[in-house]
């Protein structure tokens, strides 16, 4: 049987955080997480702020050490990955897109640099074929070659920014994509057109995606099946439908519930944020300690209540 594309096992992450005073707090970011993800399919990662989400998505893709537990790609633990060789092909096909569509770009290089560069360095690609890839990129990514091939960054809209990072993550030749909330910096009138892309790029690809994002109820244009993080642990999982539809745990309920609009952000100075932050302390206050006993609510949603 093909190992799913990624799993983590039990993966904890606790950072130590030094305050002013040289006293040490540990924040358990991450606890205890178990999930896994077929190749070519999307699992929504949702969650407050500050719930762990992104700890996951860099845990994922073996940007830090885990505390413990594994993560496994295609069914290796990819701490045991070693040789300069094998390591970059691991980084090759496991990439992620973040929310600043800025960060990943270099102020100084042109949108064509950025695809060609991979292409040469990657695929050996030089030349008419160089070109031809450069152009079949830009297309699937839906950016206009004759406005944005020769620009910079800087000379670009957020949303045309974003579409590179897109179209760079394909031109590296990514198996695996970890998008951290990929539309939040964006206008809202373009999100959707957004999230529609990735989901299409996803579908023509046969590409594997973690999505992560507060925003629960969109998370279902991405992702088949999502789960829910509070505290550091997964609470909720199953398909995205089901979990909208039919939360089960007390926190989802209180996280569908406070979202009357979906684009907005929950750690926000908004009333909806107000509320969000007052129902989010109720059902903290009624957390056990420990995580509830995991049930299967209905057929392949399950809840820890
Ligand atoms: N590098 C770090 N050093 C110390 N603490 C960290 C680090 N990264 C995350 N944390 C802490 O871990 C917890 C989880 O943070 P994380 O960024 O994963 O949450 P999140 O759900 O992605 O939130 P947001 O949506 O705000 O990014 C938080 O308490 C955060 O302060």
């Amino acid at each position: 049987m093909t190992p799913p594309i990624l799993e983590l096992v039990a993966a904890s992450k606790t950072f130590r955080i030094r305050n002013i005073f040289g006293g040490e707090k540990s924040v358990a970011a991450l606890q205890q997480v178990s999930l896994k993800l077929d190749e070519g399919r999307a699992l929504a990662i949702v969650g407050e702020s500050g719930s762990g989400k992104s700890t996951l998505g860099r845990a994922a893709t073996g940007l830090f050490p885990l505390s413990s537990g594994q993560v496994l790609f295609r069914g290796r633990d990819i701490a045991t990955i070693r040789g300069r060789k094998a390591r970059l092909k691991h980084r090759r096909a496991v990439q992620m897109i973040f929310q600043d569509p800025f960060s990943a770009l270099n102020p100084a290089h042109t949108v064509r640099h950025h695809l060609e560069r991979p292409l040469r360095l990657h695929h050996g690609l030089s030349g008419v074929a160089l070109g031809e890839r450069v152009a079949g990129i830009v297309a699937e990514a839906e950016l206009d070659p004759n406005h944005t091939l020769d620009k910079y960054p800087h000379e670009l809209s957020g949303g045309q920014r974003q579409r590179v990072n897109l179209a760079r993550v394909l031109a590296v030749g990514a198996e695996l994509v970890v998008a951290d909330e990929p539309t939040s910096m964006l206008d809202v009138s373009i999100r959707r057109s957004m999230l529609e892309l990735i989901a299409r790029l996803k579908t023509q690809r046969g590409l594997s995606l973690l999505y992560i994002t507060h925003d629960i109820a969109t998370a279902h244009y991405i992702a088949e099946e999502t789960a829910v993080m509070f505290g550091g642990r997964i609470v909720e999982w199953g398909p995205s439908r089901e979990v909208i539809a039919r939360p089960a745990h007390p926190y989802t309920k209180v996280l569908l519930s406070a979202v009357p609009n979906a684009s907005e952000r929950l750690d926000g100075d908004s009333a909806a944020a107000a509320a969000f932050a007052v129902e989010v302390a109720r059902v903290r206050g009624m957390a056990k300690e420990e995580i509830g006993q995991w049930t299967e609510v209905s057929p392949g949603h399950y809840a820890a209540v």
